[in-house]
């Protein structure tokens, strides 16, 4: 047992999910563009899976290009256990093919010539390792993978999501220390991608280094990764948990993904008055600078004022009306922009069309509310 009495451990600062010195990639990225700068610190343990989103031009891949080697850091550092890979103040920098990185892209995957077989032994075969083993190996990632009925076949006979298997498996046959996935499902029909995601979470398992996953689609993040980094913007917005990330987004960008209206305003206890002046109430209690965020089912429309009305109540016009899923999701427009989800019934009793006038409302107890 510990003596409370004693000395305390100091607390680490944490740089992502683990203390720098203890994470096995270890990173801060700075990248310079004519336009865009990249600047992230980012670190992995072994065995996790970080997922990296972000909207277009955010600067995924080209976090990614740095990681892999592809592109040279302009600032920052780069150490992936105890090798220091990119260092521009110390003149160090260690090319691609010398890093215990492993890439998947989300295309050109396999070289089409060589068999499923050959195409994993590339692999360890470009590491030094001999034919014999290289093809010894290769068996032994086709099997752990349940794909070794494919070993003779080449790329174009296998479907999308066993060649995008395979190319993992050549990827992984070389342990790397850093697994590197961009968009790994991209490329996929969506019921592929639904079978080869459940797959490559298992698949996952089977690698002791970090990965790291770069993905437009929260789905991927959220099934496949221990923890995700969000960036817009070049610069990280919010990394935590699924959990902790969906249950308080930061930016509205995050709130989309993960299906939120989002709002930044003051609270004063339950009333949170919204930039722009609409005030609306929460079942949490909060004081100063504060989000609000509801979901898109949580709105309720009306075609007139509702009687006995939540207080949370506004005369919205509807600027859009899009499936989603068996649902409609509904833009509106007026004191607060918001997105409701409805069922197609619903839509078509309220006669809705792009220019009509609602009523929409939401439940307090619906809304959280939460420090900024
Ligand atoms: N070779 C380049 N020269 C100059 N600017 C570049 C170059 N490559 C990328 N950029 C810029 O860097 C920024 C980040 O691009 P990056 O491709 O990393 O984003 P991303 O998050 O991967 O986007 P997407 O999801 O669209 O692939 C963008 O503003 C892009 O225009």
């Amino acid at each position: 047992m510990t003596d409370p009495s004693g000395p305390r451990a100091e607390p680490v600062t944490l740089v992502g999910g683990w203390p720098a010195e203890r994470a096995l990639l270890s990173a801060h990225l700075v990248v310079e563009r004519p336009r865009f700068r990249l600047d992230v610190a980012l670190t992995a343990g072994p065995g996790e899976v970080v997922a990296l989103l972000g909207p277009n031009g955010a600067g995924k891949t080209t976090a990614l290009r740095a990681l892999a080697g592809l592109l040279p850091l302009h600032g920052g550092r780069l150490r992936l256990g105890e090798v220091l890979l990119d260092d521009p103040a110390a003149d160090v920098y260690v090319p691609p093919e010398r890093r215990r990185v492993g890439v998947v892209f989300q295309d050109h995957l396999l070289f089409p010539h060589l068999s499923a077989l050959e195409n994993v032994a590339f692999g360890p075969r470009s590491r030094g390792a001999g034919r014999r083993a290289a093809r010894v190996e290769a068996q032994r990632w086709l099997e752990r993978f349940g794909l070794a009925e494919y070993a003779a076949r080449r790329p174009r006979q296998l479907s999308g999501g066993q060649a995008q298997r395979v190319a993992l498996a050549r990827a992984l046959a070389v342990h790397p220390d850093l697994l590197l996935l961009d968009e790994p499902l991209a490329a996929l029909d969506a019921r592929t991608r639904m079978e080869t995601r459940a797959r490559l979470h298992h698949d996952l398992r089977a690698h002791e280094g970090a990965t790291l996953l770069i993905t437009h689609d929260p789905l991927d993040a959220l099934v496949l990764a221990d923890r995700l980094v969000i960036i817009e913007d070049g610069r990280i917005v919010q990394e935590g948990d699924a959990a902790t990330v969906t249950a308080r987004p930061r930016t509205e960008y995050v709130a989309r993904l993960v299906g939120l209206n989002l709002y930044r305003g003051r609270a004063a206890g339950h009333d949170v008055t919204l930039d722009g002046g609409f005030t609306m109430i929460a079942d949490d209690e909060v004081h100063g600078e504060a989000f609000l965020a509801f979901p898109p089912a949580a709105v309720a429309l009306y075609p007139q004022r509702p009687a006995g009305s939540p207080r949370n109540t506004w005369a919205a016009t509807v600027v859009g009306v899009l499936p989603h899923g068996d649902h409609l999701r509904v833009e509106l427009g007026g004191p607060i922009q918001a997105a409701a989800e409805i069922t197609p019934a619903a839509a078509a009793s309220l006669g809705l069309l792009p220019g009509s006038e609602v009523w929409a409302a939401v439940k307090a107890s619906e809304t959280r509310a939460y420090p900024y």
